[in-house]
């Protein structure tokens, strides 16, 4: 086949994974109000093909618990080591159900938690792979796929009483239509995004000072959108969103993101009192897994013209199907490094589309913004041709340790155009973040600002 012109018969030979941390908790970086000390970090996944050709894949985590997914990566390394990558790629989504639905792996998940972490990544590297063998950046490798190759990629079980293999080939042909064009203008101009960077708490001490300068740099850079976190403290929220509509002013968008601290009806009522800030949406207002409750809030807060955002930790592509088809979100948030990676995700953006939802992915942990930035411009240039009212979520975080970090430039994503999914870690990252031996952590650990695991009973 010709997406798969790669030599043949080329096995993969060795799958290594490795726990990557960052430590951000020091300055409450990416803090929200639930998630209050996260150290970016991820499970770093390579695969190794006979050539010596490595594809890499992460998945993201907070710190303490990256083991886990790192021994669940190892559980399921026996089903791809050995595996000849053209038949992973040729029929792909059957390679996944291999899995996920693993007979006795199942059990502890099934498709969802530390397991479905772990397929992510190693789908995620799989794909970065599959754009370095063809020597094309991952966005368009996606966008060069035949419909019927592009379906194959996707397990459609529990999936067919909203869309089937047929609808999606159906909307993949019709996403087709003006392709070149929008190709040439992404090339040009990128993709559109917002930014959380003046969003964050800070162990809850209103940094009115940095807020105010990071809205003013970003404003300054050309960014429209912002997004603060909220949630945790109603006079602090009312304050940092005053102090930054005033300075980006009532012409340019905001979010708030409670980050799953509210029950429903409180949801609704602290909501009733941001609306004055003209708030686009309110992100993981309650539970991920709680979709009537997110339905419930999307009505009651529509007639304030506040729409609901949620999918950054929605577990599966059934429990994403539920939420659109009861309208509980009216902005669909795919995490790059979430659900069973690349090959669900597809499946969403299809259901999303089917259904007249907007996708605005999550992005800003580690390797976020450089994977999901391919998965939305493929959105854009092959399935759903536009980017109105859609933004990528952006924040200048750890992308220094890529070998091709994201290239923003006027608040646009730069498209990649080097072949893969741009998930390969310097090797010098590698060494100093790995944990807890890395070069960084032992310096860390020497100096007592962390303590060491290793010395704990
Ligand atoms: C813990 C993470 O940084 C989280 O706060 C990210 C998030 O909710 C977002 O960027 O949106
Ligand atoms: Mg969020």
């Amino acid at each position: 086949m010709s997406h798969v012109q790669t030599t043949e018969n080329l096995k993969i030979i060795s799958l290594d994974v490795k726990d990557l941390r960052f430590p951000t908790s020091l300055h409450a970086d990416g803090s929200d109000a639930m998630h209050t000390d996260p150290d970016y970090s991820c499970a770093y996944v390579t695969i190794k093909i006979q050539t010596g050709l490595e594809g890499h894949g992460l998945t993201f985590t907070l710190g303490r618990g990256t083991e886990i997914v790192v021994q669940a990566v190892k559980t399921l390394s026996s089903l791809v080591v050995g595996q000849v990558v053209t038949d992973i790629y040729k029929d792909f989504g059957t390679f996944w159900r291999s899995l996920t639905s693993e007979s006795q792996l199942r059990w502890i998940g099934p498709e969802k938690g530390v397991t479905h972490l772990a397929t992510a990544a190693i789908i995620n590297a799989l794909w970065d792979l599959w754009g370095k063998l063809l020597k094309k950046p991952v966005w368009q490798l996606l966008a060069d796929l035949e419909p019927e190759q592009l379906v194959a990629c996707i397990d459609f079980r529990y999936l067919t009483n909203v869309i089937t293999k047929e609808e999606a080939l159906e909307l993949l042909k019709q996403g087709r239509k003006g392709k070149e064009e929008r190709v040439n203008k992404l090339l040009e101009i990128g993709y559109p995004c917002y930014t959380t960077q003046a969003g964050n708490f800070d162990g809850w001490v209103i940094r009115m000072k940095k807020i105010r300068e990071l809205a003013q740099k970003y404003l300054d850079l050309g960014f429209t959108a912002f997004k603060l976190k909220v949630g945790k403290n109603l006079y602090d929220d009312i304050k940092r969103l005053e102090l930054v509509r005033n300075i980006i002013g009532w012409d340019k968008t905001l979010m708030v993101d409670a980050n799953q601290v509210w029950e429903v009806q409180e949801a609704i009522d602290w909501m009733a009192q941001l609306a004055q800030f003209k708030p686009l949406w309110i992100e993981e207002p309650t539970s991920p897994d709680d979709v009537l409750g997110h339905a419930q809030i999307s009505k009651a807060l529509k007639p304030l013209g506040i729409g609901v955002a949620s999918g950054e930790m929605c577990c599966n592509r059934v429990l994403f199907k539920q939420f659109l088809q009861a309208d509980a979100i009216q902005f669909c948030q795919i995490d790059s490094a979430r659900i069973g990676g690349v090959n669900e995700i597809l499946s969403v953006y299809l259901m999303a589309r089917k259904l007249g939802v907007k996708v605005c992915p999550h992005a800003g942990g580690v390797g976020l913004c450089e994977m999901v930035q391919h998965l939305q411009m493929w959105d854009y240039v092959a399935l759903s041709g536009t980017s109105e009212g859609r933004y990528v979520e952006y924040i200048d975080q750890q992308h220094e340790h890529f070998v091709n970090p994201t290239n923003v430039k006027n608040a646009h994503y730069l498209a990649p155009r080097t072949p893969g999914y741009n998930t390969t870690f310097k090797p010098e990252a590698v060494a100093n973040y790995v944990y807890p031996n890395g070069k960084e952590w032992e310096s860390m650990f020497a100096k007592g600002i962390f303590s060491d695991p290793r010395k704990q009973k």
